[in-house]
């Protein structure tokens, strides 16, 4: 088997910016993949299925916890989101490197499984900007707003079991910042191997 690729997790309160910024992070960097998750929740405006999740129903999901197809699922704000195997395994094992946009339950899980995992977790500057976040990007109704600013207070509190948090106040600050994690982990990673040309390697991905 070839080396894993490094294996990246992204969290955040929804609405702090999670996703605009894995995608930003991706335009950018060829060698980087997301992991596409399934969930319980119905797809929102733009949103196409394989693309930005598989939408199954209840039923579906019940099918693949029983036939072990998940790495990790949770239920987030009342609805059901998981990471299966087929979304990382192929990718991982050939070498390349994997971006999850998931829960903090989920990073926590996958932290488990595999130790080498870099957990990033996002923040907003403050409560009232994420509210308004969430208001703008006008996708969810107002009493699904106010429940995941409830929900926020504790998943805020869970980003001190991360490697990193990033502050998402300047767009373009932040996706330096999380920019600057691939590069040092790539180079880090490679280094590890004590290998002149995996080093050389890493630093032409940046
Ligand atoms: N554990 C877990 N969480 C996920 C997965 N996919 C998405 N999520 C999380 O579920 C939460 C809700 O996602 P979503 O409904 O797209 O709302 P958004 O975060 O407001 O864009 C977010 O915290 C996602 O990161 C997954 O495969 N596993
Ligand atoms: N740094 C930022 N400043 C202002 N607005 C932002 C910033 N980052 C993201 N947004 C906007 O906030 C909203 C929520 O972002 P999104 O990526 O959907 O969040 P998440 O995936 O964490 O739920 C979107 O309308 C997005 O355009």
């Amino acid at each position: 088997m070839e080396t894993p690729g490094n294996l990246f997790v992204v969290a955040a309160p929804s609405g702090a910016g999670k996703s605009s910024l894995v995608k930003a992070l991706l335009e950018l960097d060829s060698h980087l993949a997301v992991s596409v998750s399934h969930t319980t929740r119905a797809p929102r405006g733009q949103e196409q299925d394989g693309r930005e999740y598989h939408f199954i129903s209840n039923a579906q999901f019940d099918a693949m916890i029983e036939h072990g197809d998940f790495f990790e699922w949770a239920e987030v704000h009342g609805n059901r989101y998981g990471t299966s195997r087929n979304a990382i395994e192929a990718r991982l094992q050939a070498g390349e490197d994997v971006v999850l946009e998931i829960d903090y339950q989920g990073a926590l899980q996958i932290k488990l499984i595999f130790p080498y995992a870099v957990l990033i977790f996002i923040l907003p500057p403050s409560w009232e900007e994420l509210r308004q976040r969430l208001q703008r990007r006008g996708e969810d109704h107002p009493e699904v707003i106010a429940q995941r600013m409830i929900n926020a207070r504790h998943e805020v509190a869970q980003a001190r079991h991360f490697d990193y948090v990033i502050i998402n106040a300047l767009f373009e600050t932040a996706l330096f910042d999380l920019k600057t994690v691939v590069h040092s982990q790539r180079l880090k990673y490679a280094s590890q191997k004590r290998s002149k040309s995996q080093v050389f390697a890493a630093l032409d991905l940046i």
